[in-house]
């Protein structure tokens, strides 16, 4: 089957020639192509990038690939490793560990992983498989300490979801050993390697729109898509809007900034009904040093919701996923900073000056950096990594001290709107 969506002939063709040219196996192209005024970059297929990516004609013979093994049947490991991993000659996903076997094999058998392991001490016999390099951590965030310092202590590289733990003082002791042991350890903060945030950043450090005033970012979803039982409304999990989405645009507008917040202006949060120490949605005004000497202070927003309400209960609404800042002589905004591969637009507006619009699926080719349009987020998250483990140097990299202060901010903020920290862990490694 052949399916295209696209409004035109001419659309269909641009996307033919694009699987050709990517040599793409993908056999359904739902993507719907954009009429752009000005671009860089087509808009490539999300079915490609997210279920049949291309797959490697050859393996480099000069390294065997790196053995992955998954902590848990997490929902987010095939976007976020096994798609990704299809792509990467020198990945193999290699093991999962769930805790109940029969969902270790199910899982293992769907995503034709070689190895399996359950029942309770699945998840230590995962890490004490002496064939496997790396560990991929996408447990509950409550338990994303205990596990990377276990998988540390065994000598593996260790992939963690974010946010990187309960508290800035779990991630900061994950970081020490991981430095002790010479091992690599990244918080998947995916969105930092995709060219589409990249971009923003170049502009404003360009300094094409003057200095920076303001920055708002947000990550908001629809009502319903977390239900009551998820993990993100566990407390003892580590549960909470703030540490699920709105460590994104914490992320976010540190990175704009260049710089950590220098304090909390204000902070709200909505409670859940169920249990008021978890958060559904919360918000924070802050202030980041002024980028010149002697200049104001930046302003910036950060907003996160669990369950924003249809318009009149059914009609969805425009989704709130953007980052803007606004500059001395314009402003920038990136529409979809998560999930850059299945649509964004870079909207760049200097003052007096005609608004432009660019995408950026791909760096230009006089970077020299890798990737490819159909590239996930996660994909270039997975290539920085590999590089890294390899010792060779990755497009970007996003270092651990950055995540111990994304972690000291959420923190900060959850001090400041009267939740407080989520319970830091009592694991202790023997
Ligand atoms: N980078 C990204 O885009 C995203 C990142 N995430 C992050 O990934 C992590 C997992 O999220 P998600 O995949 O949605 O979650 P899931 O609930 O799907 O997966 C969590 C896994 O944790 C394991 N687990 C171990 N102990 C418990 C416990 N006590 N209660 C519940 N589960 C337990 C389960 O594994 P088992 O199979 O052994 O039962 C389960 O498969 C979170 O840290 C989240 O923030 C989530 C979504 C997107
Ligand atoms: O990391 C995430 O990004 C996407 C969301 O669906 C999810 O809740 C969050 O964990």
């Amino acid at each position: 089957m052949h399916m295209l969506s696209g409004e035109d002939g001419m659309n269909s063709k641009l996307h033919s020639a694009r699987a050709q040219k990517t040599h793409c196996t993908c056999r359904i192209h739902i993507a719907r192509p954009i009429k752009l005024r000005e671009t860089h970059a087509l808009t490539p297929s999300p079915t490609c990038a997210f279920f049949n990516p291309p797959t490697p004609s050859s393996v480099p013979s000069d390294s065997a690939p790196l053995k992955f093994g998954i902590l848990g049947a997490a929902r987010i490991a095939p976007p976020a490793l096994i798609t990704p991993a299809k792509s990467h000659p020198e990945v193999e996903v290699y093991a999962v560990a769930a805790r109940d076997i029969n969902r270790a094999k199910e899982f293992a058998e769907k995503y034709e992983i070689k190895k399996w392991y359950g029942g309770q001490s699945g998840y230590q016999d995962l890490l004490d498989d002496r064939e496997i390099d790396v560990i991929y951590n996408p447990l509950p965030n409550g338990l994303h300490y205990e596990w990377t310092m276990k998988a540390l202590a065994a000598g593996k590289h260790v992939l963690l979801e974010k946010p990187s733990a309960d508290t800035a003082e779990e991630t900061r002791r994950m970081v020490e050993l991981a430095n002790q042991k010479v091992l690599v350890l990244l918080e998947a903060f995916h969105y930092r390697f995709h060219p589409a945030i990249q971009r923003v950043k170049q502009i404003i450090d360009s300094g094409e729109l003057g200095a920076i005033k303001e920055i708002n970012a947000a990550l908001c979803f629809p009502k319903g898509f977390i239900t009551d039982d998820d993990i993100r409304m566990k407390y003892d999990l580590g549960g909470g809007a703030l540490m699920d989405c709105g460590c994104y645009p914490l992320s976010c507008v540190r990175y704009l900034a260049n710089s950590n917040p220098s304090a909390v202006v204000s902070a709200s949060a909505v409670r859940f009904q169920k249990d008021a120490r978890i958060d559904t949605g919360a918000s924070a005004d802050l202030l980041f040093p002024p980028p010149n000497p002697g200049g104001e202070p930046v302003k910036a927003t950060i907003k996160c919701d669990f369950s924003v309400p249809n318009l009149l209960g059914f009609i969805p609404r425009w989704p709130d996923v953007a980052v803007r800042a606004v500059c001395e002589q314009g402003s920038v905004e990136l529409f979809n900073f998560p999930m850059p591969v299945i649509y964004h637009t870079i909207t760049v507006s200097p003052a007096g000056r005609k608004t432009r619009t660019e995408k950026a699926y791909k760096f230009p080719p006089s970077s020299g950096l890798k990737g490819e349009e159909w590239w996930t987020t996660y994909r270039y998250q997975l290539e920085a990594f590999v590089d890294q483990i390899r010792g060779r140097a990755p497009n970007s990299w996003m270092s651990s001290e950055d995540s111990i202060a994304n972690m000291e901010w959420i923190e900060k903020i959850y001090e400041a709107n009267g939740l407080g920290s989520r319970p830091q862990s009592s694991f202790q490694l023997p």
